[in-house]
């Protein structure tokens, strides 16, 4: 099986990953097992931005090729918030119950048909040598008022997507996958992973 490094600390995209990238037949391997100590600082205001830091620090830092994701949730009634500051929207240590229990808050009294909002995923790809790449997917819904289910991480149990009539938090991981802004962007990069990751043994 070929092997892909995600430049990522975060377990619950790590899952995501392994569910949209096992059935094309890479190993998906993450920070964890390849670099455990890397933490490298988001200083952009773009998810394009730093996703491309995080691409290009851990391939430089390794020598191999890596794919890194930024992504978080742009609501509409907020501005957009919380965006590239999605991880740490509630500050302090990063805590997804605590950045839940800020948007709830924040959205309280704002009416059913005014809670739109969507995920988005840019993923950059970089390699030695090579000119970094850029692709994204974004996913539509609401924010419900309280959380559902109990799969996936983030703020997935009060992402409501209509058109299944249920949150990410109630989705199996391959249902997940199929609607998510993270597997819309891995759709998108599909056809340029062989040419990328063919030196990623
Ligand atoms: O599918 C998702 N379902 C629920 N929540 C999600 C999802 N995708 C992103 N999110 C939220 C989680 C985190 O609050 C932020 C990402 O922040 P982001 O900096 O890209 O990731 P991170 O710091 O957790 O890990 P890392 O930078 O090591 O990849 O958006
Ligand atoms: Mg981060």
């Amino acid at each position: 099986m070929k092997r892909v490094i995600i430049a990522t600390q975060n377990k619950g995209k790590a899952k995501d990953f392994e569910t949209l990238l096992t059935p094309l037949g890479y190993e998906v391997l993450t920070l964890r097992d390849v670099a455990e100590d890397m933490d490298v600082e988001e200083t952009g205001v773009t998810f394009e931005e730093n996703a491309i830091i995080k691409a290009e620090a851990v391939s430089e830092a390794l020598q191999i090729p890596v794919i890194a994701d930024d992504s978080g949730l742009e609501i509409d009634a907020l501005g957009g918030e919380p965006g590239v500051y999605s991880a740490r929207y509630a500050g302090g240590e990063k805590s997804d119950e605590a950045n839940i229990d800020k948007v709830l808050a924040k959205l309280d009294g704002v009416m059913e048909d005014e809670r739109t909002a969507r995920f988005r995923c840019v993923l950059a790809v970089a390699a030695p040598n090579k000119k970094t790449i850029t692709v994204s997917g974004t996913c539509e819904g609401n924010i419900l008022s309280e959380r559902r289910g109990e799969n996936g991480f983030g703020y997935d149990p009060i992402f409501y997507v209509p058109t299944l009539g249920k949150t990410l938090a109630e989705l199996s991981p391959e249902e997940k996958a199929a609607v998510s802004h993270r597997g819309n962007a891995i759709r998108n990069l599909k056809d340029a992973l062989p040419e990328w990751l063919d030196n990623a043994e």
